[in-house]
């Protein structure tokens, strides 16, 4: 999968996305992360990419043409026009279904904004989806596409070992994950529970199953009401709670 990136800090990626998991799936050229400088497009000497909005207002608006020289640089050499996406505010707030999604495609150009945003003209002519990372307003779009490019490139297949799977992790299949212990055995007078010591895999997968219904429920109502659990899962997550209350 490659992912272009329009931003005027191209060496932020570098830097977060070089390392561990996403920096090995770079090497091994199971992902591609190319950056390309808003700023070199600007026609302007002083290498102006922004302006004063019109109709007055606070802050400045990114211009609309170094964004479209910088993704015709990109597209003008392509047969086919890759799926362009705004990072903004405004856009479908990214859950685990948006990232599944998205991880389908071979080629991904993702548009940083910044400053009050960019002219809405780039908008209509180039982009296909608006996605947000939450509700709240960033300094730029950099860090929402870095999000963007670990949790989409984690469901790109060898980018994750077998021991890495994502498979039970949380929001997954819409459920928290399980909680998770490792060595050694007693901290701070708390010990790990029985059942994951026991080496019987069918009541460690059941517990895990239930803790994960569990977790949902009471911290992610939200999430749980979207859930269609069965029989077997309802009374799972009964029995989970009927000892939460002894
Ligand atoms: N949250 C976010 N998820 O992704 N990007 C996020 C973000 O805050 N980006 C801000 C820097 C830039 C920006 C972009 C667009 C708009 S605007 N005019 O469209 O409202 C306002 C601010």
């Amino acid at each position: 999968m490659k992912f272009d990136v329009l931003t005027l800090f191209p060496e932020l990626f570098d830097a977060v996305l070089g390392e561990s998991i996403i920096g090995r799936a770079r090497q091994n050229n199971i992902i591609q992360i190319n950056t390309v400088n808003i700023r070199d497009f600007s026609l302007n000497k002083h290498r102006k990419v922004d302006d004063y909005p019109y109709g007055g207002g606070g802050g400045m608006v990114m211009m609309a043409q170094p964004i479209c020289d910088a993704y015709l640089s990109i597209a003008e050499k392509l047969s086919y026009k890759p799926r362009v996406v705004y990072l903004s505010p405004q856009g479908r707030v990214l859950n685990q279904e948006i990232v599944k999604e998205l991880s389908t495609e071979e080629h991904l150009i993702l548009l940083c904004g910044h400053y009050e945003g960019i002219d809405e003209r780039v908008i209509e002519e180039i982009v296909d989806d608006e996605i947000s990372i939450g509700d709240y307003v960033l300094t730029g779009g950099e860090l929402p596409a870095m999000v963007l490019i670990d949790s989409v490139s984690r469901l790109i297949p060898g980018v994750l070992s077998s021991e890495e799977s994502y498979s039970q992790e949380s929001h997954y299949e819409g459920l928290l994950e399980y909680p998770q212990y490792t060595r050694p055995y007693e901290f701070s007078e708390r010990k790990v529970p029985g059942v994951l010591m026991s080496g019987h895999h069918e009541n460690i997968n059941r517990w895990r199953r239930q803790q994960s219904l569990k977790r949902t429920y009471l911290k992610r109502p939200d999430m749980f009401e979207r859930l269609s659990l069965n029989e077997a899962d309802r009374k799972l997550l009964e029995e989970a709670l009927k000892e939460n209350e002894e």
